[in-house]
């Protein structure tokens, strides 16, 4: 397959759509002059890019969940309790993990199940089975602007009939939800899946319906270094505007450190502008999201009020324009809605406490500065490796282990770079591997965890990556000995 990062010509994506049309019986419905009229039919405080580009102007950091049920009127009840009780300012409708892995025969299956038993058989709602009118009794149900959340590596009739049903935002990448999600689906496909999803994102925009993109940010979410985080989602940023797309929020996953989580979040966004500006992507609405905690959780509920409220501070203190809510039943598995509604609260009370104060210090702008520099190398050298072509440059940069996510189940994944903490949790890398970092940088992580074995009497090992990773079910952040 000959990638390129150029936005696909008409005949391309036609040709491309006529067969992903037919992939499912509910893909007949979608008809994109009755869907645009229908989404220049809603009002516009339905929209999610206009939501996000408000709060960026306000500087004000919005709250909303993941939720998501197998049957339509079960998804409608939860989705308005989370708006009204929860106090939503934006919502989702996460999607199941059968029509992530496009297995519509199963989740078909788990709908009746759900019908039968009253109970929620499948971990999220079905949209491609529900299809387009059921897409649309979610939307004219709510008032506030709804999104799309999941984890497909090849998602292109999910947003065909997600977008014709109404939804306004849609989460996902060619990276982002393939090496953290899928066990052998080469890059060369995501990529290109991608690129499908973000052309009739562009083709919506140019014929006038805004609909806001969002690269999965947190990736594995098991100490990934910032500046590897945020490469991927500049990326992905990128690859989004050739293709037409004009509202984009890019995302972090709560790291532990405050000053680090902070850092890592300001830079995300600046340098997301910058690159686009770079590349010529000149009116592109770039906003930030923070994924609260995303490692292990204490079952204990008031303890898991305690995560909830810390990742509630860095978004607020960071100025991120979004937060993805966590719910003290993040433990169990999927949330009540009363436990969900209680994560929002709780949420919207810590940011609306810190509104009116940013972090500024000293010890931030030299972590900035760290992640920048870090960030700009792995961007960098993925554009030199593609020759100028970033499409290209991902394939080669994730093969050679310039991009490497740890932990990730993908087998295209290098998987030698090693991160750890440092002495105060921020996470540093143990070993680069093929991290392309300038020696300086090289020597400033190294610094770092040499000075937490100091501090632990310990050498700097891989054992420091085991206890951390444990460290968390065990209410710690660091991983330190006994
Ligand atoms: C990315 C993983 C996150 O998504 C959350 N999640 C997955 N499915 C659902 C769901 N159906 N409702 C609420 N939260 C959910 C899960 O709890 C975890 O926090």
């Amino acid at each position: 397959m000959d990638i390129r990062n150029k936005k696909l010509s008409d005949d391309e994506f036609y040709g491309i759509r006529k067969e992903i049309l037919e992939q499912w019986p509910t893909g007949k419905d979608v008809d994109f002059d009755e869907a645009i009229e229908y989404h220049k039919s809603m009002p516009e405080t339905k929209s999610f890019s206009r939501k996000l580009s408000a709060a960026k102007k306000e500087r004000k950091t919005l709250i909303q969940p993941r939720a998501g049920v197998a049957l339509i009127d079960e998804h409608i009840k939860l989705l308005q309790y989370l708006q009204d009780k929860g106090e939503a300012d934006l919502l989702p409708t996460t999607i199941d993990s059968y029509t992530r892995q496009n297995r519509y025969e199963e989740a078909e299956v788990g709908i009746k199940e759900s019908i039968h038993t009253q109970k929620s058989m499948l971990n999220g709602f079905p949209a491609v089975n529900h299809g387009v009118y059921g897409c649309r009794q979610i939307i004219e149900n709510l008032d506030t602007p709804v999104q799309v959340r999941h984890g497909t590596p090849d998602a292109r009739l999910l947003t065909e009939i997600c977008y014709a049903g109404g939804f306004t935002s849609y989460e996902g990448g060619g990276i982002s939800y393939n090496i953290p999600y899928a066990k052998d689906v080469p890059l060369e496909r995501t990529i290109y899946d991608w690129q499908y999803v973000d052309r009739l994102t562009g083709i919506y925009e140019e014929a006038g319906v805004s609909i806001n993109r969002e690269p999965y940010g947190p990736l594995t979410g098991t100490l990934v270094p910032p500046s590897m985080s945020n490469a991927v989602a500049i990326i992905e940023a990128l690859l989004a505007a050739e293709q037409g797309v004009k509202n984009v929020t890019v995302g972090y996953g709560q790291c532990g450190n405050l000053v680090q989580d902070v850092a890592a979040l300001r830079v995300l966004e600046e340098l997301t502008e910058e690159y686009l500006e770079k590349y010529g992507y000149e009116d592109v609405t770039v906003t930030s999201v923070l994924h609260q905690w995303m490692g292990g959780f204490p079952q204990d509920e008031a303890k898991a009020f305690a995560v909830i409220s810390w990742g509630s501070s860095v978004a607020a203190l960071a100025k991120a324009t979004k937060v993805i809510v966590k719910t003290p039943h993040e433990a169990i598995g999927v949330p009540t809605m009363e436990a969900n509604a209680q994560g929002l609260r709780c949420t919207k009370q810590a940011i609306s406490l810190l509104a009116d104060q940013e972090l500024k210090s000293s010890a931030l702008e030299l972590e900035k500065a760290i992640i920048k520099g870090e960030t700009c190398a792995i961007v960098d050298k993925t554009f030199e490796l593609g020759m100028g072509d970033l499409a290209l440059g991902v394939i080669r940069a994730v093969k050679a282990g310039v991009i490497d996510i740890p932990f990730a189940p993908s087998k295209y994944n290098f998987g030698k770079m090693l991160p750890a903490r440092d002495h105060e949790g921020a996470v540093r890398y143990l070993n680069t591997a093929h991290v392309p970092l300038p020696q300086e940088l090289i020597d400033f992580n190294r610094g770092k965890i040499e000075h937490r074995a100091k501090m632990e009497k310990r050498k700097a090992s891989f054992q420091m990556v085991i206890d951390d990773v444990y460290a968390i079910s065990k209410g710690r952040l660091v991983g330190k000995p006994k």
